[in-house]
């Protein structure tokens, strides 16, 4: 399934429109150009509207927001909305300023996601934000952190509709019902700055490919990040390589990687409460 999904991406060849910041946007671009996408990073508000139009998935990232950023991710937000183009938004830094939270609400209350990705603490914030008796289960908050973080997820995702990603040293993937947990990746990855960008921009050619299993997408999508980080970081054990040489052997990962040939199998789950 997670290789017919990838497939799709290089078959459909889907338009990514990326609204996001100016640290990770290269990066961001070779990502989607990696895993067979195509990319258009485009933030005039002149624009945004026909672009979003002519795309299959629109990506919205809060890295380096501004005023006029931000009315046009409104803008080419709604446009996806009324044409049905999946919307996926990385709430980066989101705690880090009050104009941040303020874009973000708005952005909550007036475009619709289908796929919301950011850290723990960035999707704790979110949460933090929506009813707490129901958000929050204080019996969750005696259990492990990570049984607390996938309880937020789902409850989140209840009440805002979309596929809540996690991500971490463990993934949490979860709709209202069904909630996946991937343990891949490498803690390398978090000694360059962009994955958490890129792994959203993944997100979004794969949900862009394959419009109908969102979820699933969803999934793959993180699945494929992760085992790209391992990949790289194998590889640069190899050369004995830095910081700059995980970088590009992240993305070369990205473009090699092939779900019928991942070594030792897929390392996830889908989650069950034990209570
Ligand atoms: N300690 C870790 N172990 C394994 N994978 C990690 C670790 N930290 C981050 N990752 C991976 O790096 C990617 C980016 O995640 P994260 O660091 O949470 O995002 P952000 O850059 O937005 O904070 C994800 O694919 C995640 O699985
Ligand atoms: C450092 C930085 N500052 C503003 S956006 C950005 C990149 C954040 O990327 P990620 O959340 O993927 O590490
Ligand atoms: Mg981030």
């Amino acid at each position: 399934m997670f290789k017919q999904i990838a497939s799709k991406v290089h078959e459909v060849r889907p338009l990514i429109h990326c609204i996001t910041n100016y640290v990770s946007a290269n990066d961001c671009a070779n990502v989607l150009l990696a895993c067979g996408a195509s990319p258009i990073m485009a933030d005039d508000v002149h624009e945004v509207e026909e672009i979003t139009a002519s795309a299959q998935a629109l990506v919205l990232n809060l890295g380096t927001p501004n005023e006029s950023k931000f009315i046009s991710m409104l803008k080419a937000g709604q446009k996806a909305n009324n044409l049905g183009i999946p919307v996926i938004f990385d709430p980066v830094g989101i705690g880090a300023s009050q104009f941040r939270k303020d874009l973000a609400k708005t952005l909550l209350k007036e475009v619709s996601f289908s796929v919301i990705r950011g850290n723990a603490s960035e999707i704790t914030t979110l949460a933090t934000w929506q009813n707490h008796s129901s958000c929050i289960d204080t019996n969750a908050l005696k259990r492990s952190s990570y049984d607390m973080l996938i309880e937020l997820a789902k409850n989140l995702s209840e009440k805002l509709g979309s596929i809540i990603v996690i991500s971490g040293e463990e993934d949490i993937i979860s709709s209202p019902h069904i909630t996946y947990r991937v343990f891949h990746g490498h803690p390398a990855m978090s000694t360059i700055t962009g994955t958490g960008c890129m792994l959203t921009s993944l997100i979004g050619a794969y949900c862009g490919a394959n419009p109908t299993q969102l979820l699933q997408a969803t999934l793959a999508a993180t699945l494929a990040m992760g085992l790209s980080g391992e990949q790289a970081y194998s590889k640069l054990c190899q050369i004995q390589g830095g910081t700059g040489s995980m970088h590009i052997l992240l993305i070369d990962a990205i473009s090699l990687l092939d779900f019928s040939k991942v070594e030792g199998g897929l390392n996830y789950e889908l989650y069950e409460k034990l209570s």
